[in-house]
């Protein structure tokens, strides 16, 4: 409710605010004086009124200190991006990429995964068995590191494998981007995929919060920790085939790609940023076709459809779906097309190297596919042979996206 003196304020303020007679004529005399707007200033409507307000020495209403500090919140630049290099493993199995936790740094090797949302290491809590060989983050040699009271988690991946552990919060660097309090989940329990993957020293979840497993209350992925401070609510995969390449955040960075980026929209409802793409081709032959699917660094292959398989493998020539192997084989020396998804409109071509994922056993003329079936897993998976082919941006705003560039 106003009274008489602020409307009489309000009204004085916005009349300050119209724009007054041109200064030629306010002068009298004629020559010319050429006013030149500043195009930097943005008008400021609060801002004005606010100054009308304190130049008559009256306090600012509710309204406009709400709006005054909605402004200075939004206008807080961002100022942070960050690039760390990831670097293959063996057939492009994993991507693993250094992270700094604690104080000092414990370096260790991590795999961003886009398909889950704990962030956990190797650890001292870890039987020292399941320690050998592998980069182990030790709470008690971070002087930043804080138990997470009465905090634990238990992951299940879709492949079978898992870990659990305890929580801590401690500062996490990724490629020069720092969050301070961020949740580190220390494995005490790994499933024989991770004993045996002796290279990888955990994981950075980064798919959406809502499926973060740590009990009683869930955390915040890195990604989600550290959104707001970053130039843009955004980081991008540029994964390469048998060479490094490099998570970006808050920037896509136009030299890695060619061409614009299509942006898609994402459907966040299962945690995954899940995207719809428009069809489909295999070598040439194109089918109009939409395939829904997880955008997913911590897959391997891409996992699409019995249908879409079996178009795929009718191109080549020796091709079986194998019960020894779990997959379809094909002689390591068959000529296999490209596999295009359509993204908007713009086509991602893997390349058929690509699709030629490795010798079932080392040394074997029998290759294993890099396209292979989703049935049974009741959602398609987008993994690395497919985002490989691509630079891929996965936008955080207020409405998530997924960007596709080709490179
Ligand atoms: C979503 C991924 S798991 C992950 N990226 N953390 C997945 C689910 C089910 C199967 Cl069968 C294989 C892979
Ligand atoms: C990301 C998850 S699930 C998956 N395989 N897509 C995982 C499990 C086991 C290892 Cl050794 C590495 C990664």
């Amino acid at each position: 409710m106003q009274t008489f003196s602020q409307t009489l304020l309000l009204v004085t303020a916005v009349l300050s605010l119209t724009s007054a007679a041109p200064l030629e004529e306010q002068k009298g005399h004629n020559f010319k004086v050429h006013q030149v707007r500043n195009p930097k200033h943005v008008k400021n409507g609060a801002l004005a009124l606010a100054k009308a307000y304190r130049k008559y020495g009256a306090p600012l209403p509710e309204y406009l200190t709400t709006a005054l500090n909605n402004q200075t919140s939004a206008n807080t630049k961002r100022a942070t991006t960050g690039s760390a290099a990831t670097t293959p493993e063996e057939y492009d199995s994993e991507y693993l990429t250094p992270v700094s936790i604690g104080t000092p740094a414990q370096t260790l090797n991590l795999d961003f995964d886009t398909g889950s949302a704990d962030l956990w290491v190797f650890s001292t809590e870890l039987a020292s068995r399941y320690q050998t060989g592998h980069s182990v983050y030790s709470p008690s040699k971070s002087s930043t590191s804080k138990k997470l009271s009465g905090a634990s988690w238990d992951i299940s991946y879709g492949d079978g494998s898992g870990a659990s552990g305890d929580v801590y919060t401690d500062v996490v660097n990724i490629g020069g981007v720092s969050f301070a309090s961020q949740a580190v989940e220390a494995a005490s329990t790994i499933s024989t995929q991770f004993t045996e993957d002796t290279d990888n020293d955990g994981l950075v979840g980064l798919a959406f919060s809502s499926i973060n497993t740590v009990s009683p209350t869930s955390q915040k992925t890195f990604f989600d920790n550290i959104k707001s401070s970053l130039s843009q609510p955004l980081f991008a995969a540029n994964l390469k085939h048998d060479t490094s390449g490099s998570y970006d955040f808050g920037f896509a960075d136009s030299s890695q790609y060619t061409g614009s980026i299509t942006y898609t929209s994402v459907s966040t409802s299962q945690g995954f940023w899940q995207f719809t793409a428009n069809s489909y081709q295999v070598g040439s032959t194109s089918y109009n076709t939409k395939v829904s699917g997880i955008a997913d660094t911590g897959t391997t292959l891409l996992l699409l459809p019995d249908t879409i398989v079996k178009n795929y493998y009718s191109k080549v020539s020796g091709a079986q779906n194998s019960n020894t192997y779990g997959g379809y084989v094909f002689p390591c020396s068959a000529t296999l097309p490209t596999f295009t998804y359509v993204v908007g409109t713009k086509s991602i071509v893997i390349p058929a190297a690509y699709l030629n994922y490795a010798p079932v056993t080392d040394g074997s003329s029998t290759c294993y596919g890099g396209l292979q079936s989703s049935a049974g897993i009741g959602i398609n998976i987008f993994g690395d042979v497919a985002l490989k082919a691509a630079y891929v941006v996965f936008n955080g705003g207020s409405t998530p996206q997924l960007g596709f560039a080709t490179k």
